[in-house]
């Protein structure tokens, strides 16, 4: 264990403008996938005044600027732009009352119709967690409800295996039933807000105790119940579509701006060797799971399995080496942009529409299905071991993709 920590650079500190170190860090082995340009953008965020610690999680990748798949500790002061537009964007699952085999994919498909226009239904006990006040934007309340785009997607599954029995039975699983995986977020709320607070006023650094600080904040939680109860509303259109029920097993927020809890924050602090007020912590994840809210699951692609994996409490001396979070996915392998290019020569619409594990694609964006490729994401069982090498996850299951289901806008 261990061996896939590596320090950034070779000795993997580096200081902000007021000279005070970052331990900067990434979890990836050798057989991982890892760009130097993800890197040089982990170093350089890593460079931003009252950063703490960075650490990239083994599906890193270039954002715009600013790397994903990443987790960000900084002290006395927050970054918005480093959580990004998509406020609260998570992986949401639902065990369905329906067992795989019951699931015919032609009528299915048929069945999935109108989940990309505004709800038509009562939405007053969907919204009403969200302090809509809050927000400090339009609440954007038609689009709660809808996937949006991107690789944004929600997806039937079946149990491929199951690793570890009594973590699988302590979450009330059966290995019988589908499984709905739900990926969205806050859509134009979250953009909203950044915009807001980030492009209008052309600021980045946003100090702890300010007014504009405690403003951020509460736009930022409000927009993280607007996400849930977004992939709340899109699993029971689903659900509702297939004429099914079900209940969710968990539902995990990759991009958020949170503090520290108390223990975190002393056991950072021993490892900074840090006498400061660890209570100031605040761990930023853009595109990465936190360690301390129990099961996640790490989807690969649409052609690939995901993993429901527990965080190890156990060793916390890991859990801090990894700056408390996970991989979010596999993380993408190849530009958006170039996947195109790559791909168009080799496959047709219809040889992307199915997928070799068998499961099927609704997507009537033709670029959308080419940037989606299973070949422009890592390999997810790499990521997943390098997470397992570095002490933090154990596997309870895996999960394989039936149905996946993007947009039927064309
Ligand atoms: N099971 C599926 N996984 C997918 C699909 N499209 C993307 N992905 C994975 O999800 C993450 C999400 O990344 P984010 O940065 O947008 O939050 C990505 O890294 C892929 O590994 C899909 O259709 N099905
Ligand atoms: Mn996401």
């Amino acid at each position: 264990m261990g061996t896939v920590i590596n320090e950034v650079p070779l000795h993997g500190e580096c200081s902000d403008e007021s000279g005070s170190v970052c331990k900067v860090r990434y979890i990836s082995s050798s057989k991982n996938w890892m760009e130097s340009e993800a890197l040089q953008q982990l170093t350089k965020t890593s460079q931003l005044q009252g950063m703490r610690f960075a650490v990239g999680m083994p599906d890193l990748h270039p954002g715009r600027g600013n790397p994903i798949g990443a987790a960000f500790v900084t002290q006395g002061c927050i970054y918005p732009h480093l959580v990004g537009s998509d406020i609260g964007c998570g992986m949401g699952l639902w065990q369905l009352d329906v067992k795989p085999k019951q699931i015919k994919i032609d009528a299915w498909e048929k069945r999935l119709i109108g989940l990309d226009d505004p709800y038509q239904g009562e939405i007053s006990d969907a919204i009403a967690n969200i302090n809509l006040n809050a927000l400090s934007v339009d609440a954007g309340l038609h689009n709660l409800g809808t996937i949006g785009g991107g690789n944004h997607f929600a997806e039937f599954q079946k149990v491929e295996r199951v690793f570890c029995q009594d973590s699988f039975n302590a979450l009330a699983l059966k290995s019988q039933s589908a499984f709905l995986l739900v990926h969205s977020g806050s859509r134009g709320v979250g953009q909203s807000i950044l915009n807001k607070y980030v492009a209008e006023s052309g600021v980045s650094k946003v100090d702890v105790g300010t007014q504009q600080f405690t403003s951020y904040l509460a736009a930022h939680n409000a927009a993280l119940s607007w996400a849930e109860a977004n992939r709340q509303l899109i699993a029971k259109r689903f659900m509702d579509c297939i004429k099914t029920t079900g209940k969710q097993v968990l539902d995990v927020n990759h991009n958020t701006v949170t503090p520290l809890t108390a223990p975190q924050a002393l056991q950072l602090a021993q490892l900074l060797g840090n006498k400061a007020c660890a209570a100031e912590y605040w761990i930023h994840r853009k595109g990465a799971s936190p360690t301390h809210l129990g099961p996640v699951v790490i989807p690969g692609s649409r052609g690939s399995l995901s993993y429901l994996v527990q965080p190890l409490q156990q060793n916390s001396q890991h859990l801090v080496n990894a700056g408390f979070s996970l991989a979010h996915g596999a993380g993408r392998k190849w530009k958006r942009s170039d996947v195109r290019g790559r791909l168009e020569n080799k496959y047709k619409v219809a040889d992307l529409e199915n997928t070799p594990l068998g499961s099927r694609i609704v997507c009537k964006q033709r670029d959308l299905l080419y940037e989606e490729a299973p070949q422009a994401y890592k390999n997810i069982h790499v990521v997943i071991d390098d997470l397992v090498q570095a002490g933090v996850v154990k596997i309870i299951a895996t999960l394989k993709p039936l149905l996946t289901y993007k947009t039927r806008r064309k």
